[in-house]
């Protein structure tokens, strides 16, 4: 039965429309038998796991309590979901969106509570309106005590709606060369705003195309004859009246995309926009009335709401992405019978085979390591965000490094994840109705938002190479600079060999991490002998270290696998209080580590740190965990 052909008794397929086939909701409402069997005897307290996820049971009793009304909402239905058009989608987005804002004012949900934070989980994504937040985070990060108190209540009661204009046609890596342009006119104390050529019109910023009334445009400040690099600029571009395209404003949509279709993407033109001075964002830089440039920060000061939004990104957008794609497949895996596993025997659930457990289980103990990885980075951001506030730098590089390798390992990992719980779900994994199709177009898109992959691996790996350097020079002299702690195993002793003598010493969380800070060492050493040789050999530095970048590359990766395994391993340390927990999470932290290293067993094998004997065992240890997760 396809869409299009008419069942028997069934509704008849309308000219042009698939048949909107319904199993009845007392099919849909009735849990499978073999999922109740599954469920019968877990290992562990389901609920204690849910409450250590959610950060405690006050707060798994909220989320509980917000979910109800979201899903009990009509409001909220996902029913038309995969039957819309671009245009639909967008308007169902915006109109979710206001009714969950009238809720929240109703309920009380502040701006950045987590009810509303729980909400916007629930109402699983299609929500319009996702850069007025980003917008709210940068004017935060970057704007004076002053402009926020003026804009943060407009934004609050949506009095304004605000995009995050940063990316041109012509360039959304490459910040420098930013070409839009403002141009302080000490006259009249005010920016002249202008994209001086096609490729500066701005391209991509969510919510511009039609919503927003605001923008925040990032520009190349001019002043006082200088160019003084990207800075914020607020700057109106519709009417708070008819809504209306303002003067010197060319604005629209930039069409279909992959996904993200209720997000309406746009397109910018300023044509010598005028703004007034104080519309310039100046935490860490002011433009004074007679157009004196007053430095504040540092030169990359105002990337900082990109760090802010990396670090939210990771728990709120892109690991609950693969988190849904495990649950879909892992359930659809107990209930899918396929083939026999004995001729005797009636037909297996997919998940008894070990290869179905070697695509799945993987992917749960990566969206794991994520969820802790993510949070003790949010903790380290917390911990470092009001000093940089305050202008005291000193975390900020290793914040930055830690925020580029995170988001683009877990972006990585996440897109290759759910499209593989969607290939393990068969042809159902095909249909949009099984939501897996969705959540992989939609977890792709942050492989190249918020930082392009491999531009924010390299930012990684420029951040490595000045440590390791910095290292080298401390290691001779007496004075031990401290190296930031994320890259402390740089100066760690370093085992040649891995002591393993059978397949249960990898189930020790000291001995893989370990590995794993072995094999990032040698290739962040191997990377930086490869620079210093193509620089003896008389390569100009950017060429030299262009030639070189496919392997700090490398470096990079391995870095950012390590502190992953390193931040699971140390999350579980401390649920020691949860034996029946720990021992099931313990489980998967030995699955994500064992997994990675046969995955690049190359290598650990390429300098004996490894014989081949003992990725056998490794091999061994991780089909051991396959069959005790199952
Ligand atoms: C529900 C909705 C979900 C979807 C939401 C989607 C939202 C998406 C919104 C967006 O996509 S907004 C646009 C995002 N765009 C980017 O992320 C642009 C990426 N490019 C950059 O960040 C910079 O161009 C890049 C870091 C690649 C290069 O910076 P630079 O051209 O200044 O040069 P360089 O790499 O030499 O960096 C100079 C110094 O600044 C440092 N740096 C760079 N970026 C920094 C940063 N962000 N914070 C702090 N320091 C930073 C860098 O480490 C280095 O320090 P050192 O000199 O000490 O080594
Ligand atoms: C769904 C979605 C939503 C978005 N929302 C917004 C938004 O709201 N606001 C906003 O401002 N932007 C937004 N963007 C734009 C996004 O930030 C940019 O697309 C992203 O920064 C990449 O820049 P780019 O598109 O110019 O790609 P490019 O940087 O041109 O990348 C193209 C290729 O060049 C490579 N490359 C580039 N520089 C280097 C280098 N130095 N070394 C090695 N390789 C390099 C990249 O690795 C990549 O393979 C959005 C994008 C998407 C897809």
């Amino acid at each position: 039965m396809g869409p299009g052909n008419k069942t028997a008794g069934g509704p008849r397929a309308r000219m042009g429309s698939p048949a909107r086939v319904s199993m009845g909701d007392a099919w849909s409402w009735r849990v499978h038998p073999d999922m109740e069997s599954e469920r019968r005897r877990p290992s562990f307290d389901v609920e204690r796991l849910t409450n250590i996820l959610d950060g405690g049971a006050e707060n798994t009793a909220l989320r509980r309590r917000v979910e109800s009304i979201i899903h009990s909402d009509p409001e909220f239905s996902l029913k038309e979901n995969y039957f819309m058009s671009q245009n639909e989608h967008y308007e169902a987005g915006v109109k979710k969106k206001f009714h969950l804002q009238m809720l929240a004012r109703r309920l009380g949900w502040s701006e950045g509570s987590r009810e509303l934070r729980y909400a916007f989980r629930a109402v699983t994504g299609d929500l319009a309106l996702g850069l007025h937040h980003i917008f709210s985070k940068s004017l935060q990060s970057l704007g004076s005590e002053e402009q926020i108190a003026k804009w943060a209540p407009l934004c609050d009661q949506f009095r304004i709606i605000a995009t995050y204009a940063q990316t041109e046609l012509g360039h959304g890596t490459y910040l420098q060369g930013l070409e839009t342009e403002a141009t302080y006119d000490a006259d009249t104390q005010e920016f002249v705003m202008h994209s001086p050529t096609l490729t500066a019109t701005k391209w991509w910023p969510g919510d511009l195309g039609r919503s927003a009334t605001h923008a925040l445009v990032l520009a190349q400040l001019i002043c006082s004859g200088a160019r003084r690099g990207m800075h914020a600029f607020i700057v109106p571009i519709r009417s708070l009246q008819d809504h209306s395209l303002l003067p010197g404003v060319t604005a629209g949509d930039i069409g279909p995309k992959m996904d993200f279709e209720y997000i309406d993407n746009g397109f910018l033109q300023l044509d010598h926009v005028r703004i007034p001075r104080e519309n310039m964002l100046s935490r860490f830089a002011q433009v004074l009335p007679d157009g004196t440039y007053v430095k504040l920060g540092t030169a990359q000061s105002n990337y900082l709401s990109m760090v802010v939004v990396r670090v939210g990104l990771l728990l709120d957008e892109i690991n609950p992405l693969l988190e849904k794609a495990c649950v879909i497949a892992i359930r659809y895996s107990v209930i899918r019978r396929q083939s026999r596993l004995r001729p005797s025997d009636p037909e297996a659930k997919v998940l008894d085979y070990q290869t179905q457990q070697h695509k799945l289980f993987p992917q749960l103990a990566a969206a794991y390591a994520f969820h802790f990885t993510g949070t003790s980075l949010r903790d380290f951001f917390q911990e470092s965000y009001g000093a940089i506030l305050d202008r005291d730098f000193s975390l900020l590089p290793e914040l930055h490094a830690l925020s580029s390798g995170l988001k683009a390992l877990i972006s990585e990992f996440c897109t290759q994840g759910a499209e593989l719980c969607r290939r393990a779900c068969g042809g159902h994994g095909y249909s949009k109705l099984s939501g897996l199709p969705s959540l992989v177009s939609r977890v792709t898109a942050s492989c190249t938002y918020e930082g392009e992959n491999t531009v924010l691996y390299l930012q990684v790996a420029r951040f490595l190479l000045k440590s390791y350097l910095q290292a080298q020079a401390s290691a001779g002299s007496a004075s031990k600079t401290s190296l930031p702690r994320s890259v402390a195993y740089l100066t760690a002793p370093d085992l040649a060999r891995c002591p393993a003598q059978r397949a249960a010493d990898f189930l020790r969380p000291g001995l893989y991490t370990r590995a794993w800070a072995h094999v990032a060492v040698r290739l962040i050493r191997d990377s930086a002998h490869q620079l210093q040789t193509q620089m003896q050999s008389g390569a100009e530095e950017h060429e030299a270290w262009n030639q070189t970048t496919v392997i700090h590359l490398q470096a990079a990766k391995a870095h950012c696998y390590y502190v992953t395994v390193k931040s699971f391993a140390e999350a579980l340390q401390r649920l020691d209080k949860e034996p029946a927990i720990q021992q099931a999470l313990q489980r998967l932290c030995d699955l994500f580590a064992l997994h990675g290293i046969l995955s690049a067993a190359g290598d650990f094998l390429h300098d004996g740190f490894l014989s081949g004997a003992q990725v056998d065992m490794v091999r061994t240890a991780y089909l051991d965990l396959l069959f005790l997760i199952r």
